[in-house]
């Protein structure tokens, strides 16, 4: 199968990109790495501690970190699958890196969606604060439109995860990059 070399899926909270990243690198033999797993593993401690102990903006830094090494490290015979935490496309520089390293695919999903994921998943220290249900849906609507803008810069597809399972997701984004790649290819020769 000819993909890009690195497809990155950016998105808002919970839309999926964990999840939907480790099954598509296992349909196309690609490594995968999640930046919020990376961080986790060099602090030695959860996101929601990091947030805690640290403050959101050493969370930040490192993030930029983490990506700017995971693209250039990535072996050029070796594809991969990067999963990125959901405000890691806020910060310019990172939108320059993935533009520069990576296909970008976007995780979409209703906010209504998102917030039943969230309280089944915990983990989200920026959604922590939510009263009650009806309180997490309007946070997540008001965060989705700020962010809307540095999502869609970033962005090279869209894919919508309320509606097929997790696998036809996979397909269809692979489908989709493959065909991107092949035109790349088609214009290069
Ligand atoms: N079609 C789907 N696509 C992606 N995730 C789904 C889908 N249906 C249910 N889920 C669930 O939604 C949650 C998404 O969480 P996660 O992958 O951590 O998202 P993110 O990394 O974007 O925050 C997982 O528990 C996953 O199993
Ligand atoms: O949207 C955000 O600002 C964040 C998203 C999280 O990753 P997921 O999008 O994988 O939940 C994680 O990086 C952190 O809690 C902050
Ligand atoms: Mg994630």
């Amino acid at each position: 199968m000819a993909l890009p070399h690195i497809i990155a899926l950016i998105g808002y909270m919970a839309t999926g990109k964990s999840t939907v990243g480790q099954a598509m690198a296992k349909a196309c033999g690609y490594d995968f790495i999640d930046t919020d797993e990376a961080i986790v593993q060099a602090a030695g401690k959860s996101i929601p501690a990091i947030f805690e102990e640290d403050g959101e903006a050493v969370f930040r830094a490192a993030e930029t970190e983490t990506l700017r090494q995971i693209l250039t490290a990535q072996p050029r015979n070796q594809g991969l699958i990067l999963a990125c935490g959901g405000g890691l496309p806020l910060n310019a520089e990172n939108r320059t890196l993935l533009a520069d390293h990576c296909f970008t695919v976007q995780l979409i999903a209703d906010s209504e969606t998102i917030a039943q994921r969230v309280e089944a998943q915990g983990e989200r220290p920026l959604l922590a604060a939510a009263k009650d249900h009806a309180d997490l849906v309007a946070r997540i609507d008001q965060m989705k439109a700020r962010r809307k803008r540095d999502y869609k810069a970033a962005t090279d597809m869209n894919a919508e995860t309320d509606i097929l399972p997790i696998e036809d997701v996979v397909d269809s984004i692979l489908f989709f990059a493959e065909m991107v790649q092949n035109r790349r290819k088609r214009l290069a020769d």
